[in-house]
């Protein structure tokens, strides 16, 4: 074939694909318009209130799950089948099904079965795929495509020039999904069983972050029923974080996900104090969780007085022997406190029951049941040997109660954290710390006559949320994605294990960014904690994210993180990176913010969280719009950010501003200057005036 007749049939090509975009873009309207119409007609044809309401949000979310955005393409890839089950046919592949008006498919959903081997076919194994189409666009249009003659040996594998338009395009905005570009090893983290727990451990930018929201939606997809009733839930590290990627899942059809962190996920009691570190690790030590245990059983007394109820005419009693008998009974089945109480409560009114039925050879009534349950002589009973307890009286009287404490803590804590935890010296004097005041707040526990009077720490919800977690059972979800674990203290992988014991985890984290001060080291103790010491550790190697020159700098203070992690390589060869030796700071700030302005994207301005409002006044003087990390549909390029925040985030260009100064503020300091290094997706400019922390200089 000539060239110019190479040219005129790729022209036909494209437009033959651009008229199916067309018409998969109607028959997706069609769709929506008939959801839609269903949605207004729908309580006409429900046959009562309940299905009325049932089917309205049915179909409210179907219409949602139907919106098109006409800036993300319909479908991005088309697999030809000459072998296997599909010889002869061919599929769109995108975001969601869409079907002509006879039922037959125009685009093919990723998650379904056939969409697997877009992503996994290979030349190796090209499983019945003759060829595999990639489609290129540009905001909506379609603009080009790229073939692999499976069939013949061809696979362009990461050299493919859409996927590397992909990474490099320009970051504007929240998160994107990345159904288009799924790579290989990243889909196999995607369609893992929903009965599997997963733990993926990767470098930044490997796409951790991808990888657990797209599994999230694949399982929704094969799982919708079930998990829609049982839940799904994402974790992140902050809000500015959760609200950079909320808009993946609903791109993907998916919209009833819930989203928090795990300071939201523990909010019993409102936090009104910061502990001293101390104090917090301490309270954040799996041991605690030891401590209540034993806390909770130690209120369980025995019995050593009968129970004598007045009924009318009659007189019931239950003799101390029986009453130890049913204590230990229900003791034995080790369940959740309060769940316990009830029971007991339950078993008591059935003695006095058979009681009553053997004297009037008749079954008493509901009414006289539970008039029996409410009875002071029973509820005396209980407040004697299973007293009620609230998950904040608990903790309360654990920091406030040296006895208590003691007794709860014998063998598990030492006096002397015994004595930290209740900030006191270990002769019992009060320490400094509760209630005194410091830069973040109240000091410690401000301990009140009441828990209500009580001003908590974050620690502190943690630790009501593992009591609560003794009392009664928490709902759990059916499955939780995990991202940036590596911060999760012990007792809050336990706050997510109550929350997903019968369902599975995604979770997901790089050791080499843990900035907390129990930050994990060993991803099995994680896991062992959040109940699932069997899932898999898989790593994932290849970075999309930033560029292999910014990985090499990061990369130096690697040796000086004390962890063991895999090394990753980066899909990216271009970028750039400036490490500058200033006078004045904020005035190359102000420069560098200029420059990057030039270019396309993203620019994020990373510095010590107390130099952040500084240089946001120096570029607001100088004219440069700047925006908050958790506003992400902001209209200004330039976000100057925490570096405490930035986590999980990129940006095009990143300026990062003394970090001598990151490193110095905080325990983990050398960690938090890794996470920073490595949100750069195009350029990155270190700008600093003091010298640079030992493993870089
Ligand atoms: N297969 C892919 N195709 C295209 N882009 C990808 C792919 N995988 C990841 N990316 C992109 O790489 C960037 C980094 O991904 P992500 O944030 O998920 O990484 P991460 O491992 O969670 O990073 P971090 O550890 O820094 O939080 C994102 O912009 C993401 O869209």
């Amino acid at each position: 074939m000539t060239l110019h007749a190479q040219d005129q049939s790729l022209d036909t090509e494209l437009a033959a694909e651009r008229a199916h975009l067309d018409s998969s873009r109607a028959a997706l309207r069609r769709m929506r318009e008939r959801a839609e119409s269903l949605f207004a007609t729908g309580d006409k044809v429900a046959g009562d209130a309940y299905t009325a309401e049932q089917l309205g949000r049915h179909m409210a979310r179907r219409v949602k799950e139907l919106a098109d955005d006409p800036t993300t393409p319909l479908f991005f890839g088309r697999l030809d089948f000459d072998g296997a089950d599909h010889a002869g046919r061919r599929y769109h592949i995108g975001r969601r099904h869409v079907t002509d008006e006879r039922g037959e498919p125009m685009v093919l959903d990723w998650r379904a079965p056939v969409s697997r081997s877009f992503y996994r076919a290979s030349a190796r194994d090209p499983q019945g795929v003759a060829v595999r189409r990639r489609f290129g666009f540009s905001t909506g249009v379609l603009t080009s495509f790229e073939d692999e003659h499976l069939n013949r040996g061809e696979e362009l594998g990461t050299a493919s020039r859409i996927l590397t338009a992909e990474i490099e395009r320009p970051r504007v905005g929240p998160m994107r999904d990345i159904v288009a570009t799924i790579q290989p090893e990243q889909d196999e983290l995607v369609r893992a069983d929903l009965a599997d727990s997963i733990c993926v451990q990767g470098a930044p930018g490997t796409g951790k972050t991808a990888v657990g929201l797209h599994r999230a939606a694949y399982l929704l997809y094969l799982h919708r029923e079930r998990l829609r009733r049982a839940g799904v839930l994402i974790v992140g590290p902050n809000r500015a974080f959760l609200s950079y990627i909320a808009a993946v899942l609903p791109a993907l059809g998916e919209v009833e996900v819930a989203q928090s962190t795990v300071e939201d996920l523990v909010d019993r009691v409102p936090v009104r104090a910061v502990d001293d570190p101390a104090v917090a690790t301490l309270k954040h030590d799996a041991r605690l969780a030891e401590v209540l245990r034993r806390a909770t059983e130690a209120l369980i007394a025995e019995p050593t007085e009968p129970i004598m109820v007045s009924d009318g005419s009659f007189r019931w009693r239950i003799g101390v022997e029986p009453l130890h008998r049913l204590i230990e009974e229900t003791r034995r089945e080790g369940l959740p406190y309060g769940v316990g109480r009830e029971r007991v409560r339950a078993r008591v009114v059935s003695l006095l029951q058979r009681q009553a039925e053997a004297r009037r050879a008749e079954s008493p009534s509901d009414a006289w049941l539970r008039r029996m349950g409410k009875c002071r002589p029973v509820t005396e009973f209980l407040d004697a040997v299973w007293p009620a307890l609230t998950p904040e009286g608990l903790v309360h009287t654990l920091l406030a109660d040296p006895v208590t404490l003691a007794a709860a803590a014998e063998g598990v804590l030492t006096p002397e954290e015994q004595a930290l935890l209740q900030g006191r010296t270990v002769d019992g004097e009060a320490g400094a710390p509760a209630g005194t005041r410091s830069a973040r707040g109240t000091l410690g526990t401000g301990l009140g006559r009441t828990p209500k009077a009580t001003r908590w720490t974050a620690a502190d919800a943690v630790l009501i949320d593992e009591a609560s977690g003794l009392i009664e059972r928490p709902a759990g979800f059916g499955h939780v994605v995990v991202d940036e674990a590596q911060d999760l203290s012990p007792m809050q992988c336990r706050a997510i294990a109550r929350r997903s014991e019968h369902g599975s985890i995604t979770l997901l984290g790089d050791l080499a960014q843990g900035t907390a001060p129990w930050a994990a080291t060993d991803w099995r103790e994680s896991l062992a904690h959040l109940g699932k010491p069997d899932a898999v550790v898989v790593p994932l190697t290849v970075g999309f994210r930033v560029p292999a020159a910014v990985v090499a700098f990061a990369n130096q203070l690697l040796p000086a993180l004390a962890v063991d992690v895999p090394p990753a390589e980066s899909l990216r060869h271009d970028g750039n990176l400036d490490v500058l030796t200033v006078t004045d700071l904020t005035a190359a700030t102000v420069a560098e913010v200029r420059a990057a302005l030039a270019h396309d994207g993203s620019v994020g301005v990373i510095a010590a969280d107390d130099a952040v409002d500084a240089l946001r006044a120096a570029l607001d003087a100088a004219g440069v719009p700047t925006a908050t990390a958790d506003d992400v549909e902001t209209a200004a390029r330039v976000t100057v950010v925490p570096a405490t925040l930035v986590k999980g985030l990129e940006y095009d260009h990143v300026v990062v501003v003394e970090p001598a100064a990151i490193v110095a503020a905080e325990p983990r300091g050398l960690h938090r200057l890794y996470v920073v290094l490595t949100r750069a997706v195009s350029r990155l400019a270190v700008l600093h005036s003091a010298p640079l922390p030992a493993p870089l200089a």
